[in-house]
């Protein structure tokens, strides 16, 4: 796999960085998570491809323990509110002049500086900060963030995969580590940066909820069907419009124009009405096979079973049954392989691990007794 023989110390965090993690392990890296000690279960549901060390980070001990994983590693991530790592003496600064090829990633909310710098805060704080929450919402509605999918993943936990990956990359050519300062606002920005650009074409020049994709367009909405599920319609380009008319039944010379702003709402009346006549399998047989631009709305259920996702085999299950999706893209020569165990448990590995990073039987075994680390689940030898 791509990420093989990378290997990653993760701070346990809330979701953007588990995510992070487990797209590093999913490309092959080798993914340590570090748990605290009497934690219960791990609430880590990212956690495919890890193993889990236990560490008690309130014991210098613990402390030097965790700075010996960390430099002996190539990566670091951190999902900690800025100044945590420093004040246990194990800020970039301190960890770089140990091993200078380091890759040291910070993912935060707000970033390393900054008024907010400090202050706790949640996706939805990250996208509103982003610009990017005032456009999402309907017409006429408050702004609303869809699920915690932009900030927390999109421009926190897969941009900040991404640095990691280009500081890797970097570093075969210089030697040389360096110090990734991931903010969420600012990687879900980046990920928006088609609306900032495309402000000057004209795309956003509407209120909230009535420009062309963010759901103000009839020809790209959802639509309700007879049988209470759902469609999509993506047809902007008006080859792929007239299908759509086409498939719905319409005449376009009795219907205003496609691009007419203020007779929206008549359209999206009409169309309303349309799709609610059949179930959303009549609209398949008829849509399916054309350049409509209408396809299901699946569940999460359902999603596997499509033809088109069981073709491709986009979807995994675990050992359990679970089922995720596949980790993307594919790479055609070195493929991810989404491992099938369930995620481990907090302190399964941490023998194993610490044997690997070179600690002795009796040293392992008196950071055990003195509360140090922890190993639960599987009974590790030592
Ligand atoms: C919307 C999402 C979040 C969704 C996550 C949800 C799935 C979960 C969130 C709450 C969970 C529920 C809750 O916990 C209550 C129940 C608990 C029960 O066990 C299970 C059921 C629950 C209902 C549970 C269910 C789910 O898990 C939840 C609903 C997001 O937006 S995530 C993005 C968040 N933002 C960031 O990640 C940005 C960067 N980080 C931060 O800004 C801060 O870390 C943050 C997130 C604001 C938290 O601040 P906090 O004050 O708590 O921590 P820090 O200041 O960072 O300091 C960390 C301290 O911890 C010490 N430490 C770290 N490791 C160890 C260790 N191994 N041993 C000892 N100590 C350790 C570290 O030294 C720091 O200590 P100090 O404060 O003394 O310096």
């Amino acid at each position: 796999m791509a990420l093989a023989g990378v290997r990653v110390v993760e701070l346990a965090g809330l979701a953007p960085a588990p995510f992070c993690g487990m797209i590093l392990a999913d490309f092959g890296a080798n993914v340590v998570r570090v748990d605290r000690t009497k934690a219960g279960a791990s609430m880590d549901t990212q956690a495919r491809g890890k193993r889990s060390v236990a560490i008690n980070l309130k014991t210098s001990e613990g402390v030097s323990l965790l700075r010996k994983l960390c430099v002996q590693s190539d990566v670091v991530l951190e999902p900690y509110r800025k100044g945590v790592m420093e004040k246990l003496g194990l800020g970039p600064e301190d960890l770089l002049k140990e091993n200078p090829s380091l890759v040291y990633a910070r993912l935060t909310g707000y970033g390393q500086s900054g008024m907010y710098a400090t202050a706790a805060g949640h996706d939805i704080n990250y996208l509103a900060m982003s610009g990017l929450l005032s456009c999402l919402g309907r017409s006429g509605e408050k702004p609303y963030a869809p699920l915690n999918l932009l900030a927390d993943f999109a421009g926190g936990g897969l941009t900040c995969a991404l640095g990691i990956v280009l500081a890797l990359l970097e570093r075969t050519k210089s030697g040389k580590g360096q110090i990734i300062d991931s903010s969420m606002v600012e990687g879900a920005a980046y990920v928006g940066s088609f609306i900032w650009k495309s402000r000057a074409i004209g795309l956003w020049n509407r209120p909230r909820g009535e420009n062309m994709l963010d759901s103000g367009a009839p020809f790209y909405d959802t639509y309700r069907t007879a049988d209470d599920e759902h469609v999509a319609v993506g047809a902007i380009e008006p080859q792929f419009y007239k299908q759509l008319l086409q498939g719905l039944k319409l005449d376009e010379d009795q219907l205003p124009p496609q691009m007419s702003f203020s007779d929206w709402p008549e359209l999206r009346r009409i169309f309303s009405e349309r799709f609610a006549s059949k179930t959303q399998a009549d609209w398949l047989r008829i849509f399916d096979g054309t350049d409509a631009c209408v396809t299901p709305v699946l569940s999460l259920d359902q999603v596997s079973s499509h033809p088109h996702n069981s073709d491709r085999a986009s979807f995994v299950k675990d050992s359990n049954g679970e089922e995720s999706p596949r980790p993307a893209p594919l790479l055609s020569r070195t493929p991810a392989q989404a491992c099938v165990n369930p995620g481990p448990l907090i302190g399964e590995h941490t023998v194993e691990v610490l044997k690997e990073y070179g600690f002795k039987s009796s040293e392992i075994e008196k950071m055990l007794t003195a509360g140090v680390v922890e190993c639960s689940g599987v009974k590790a030898k030592l």
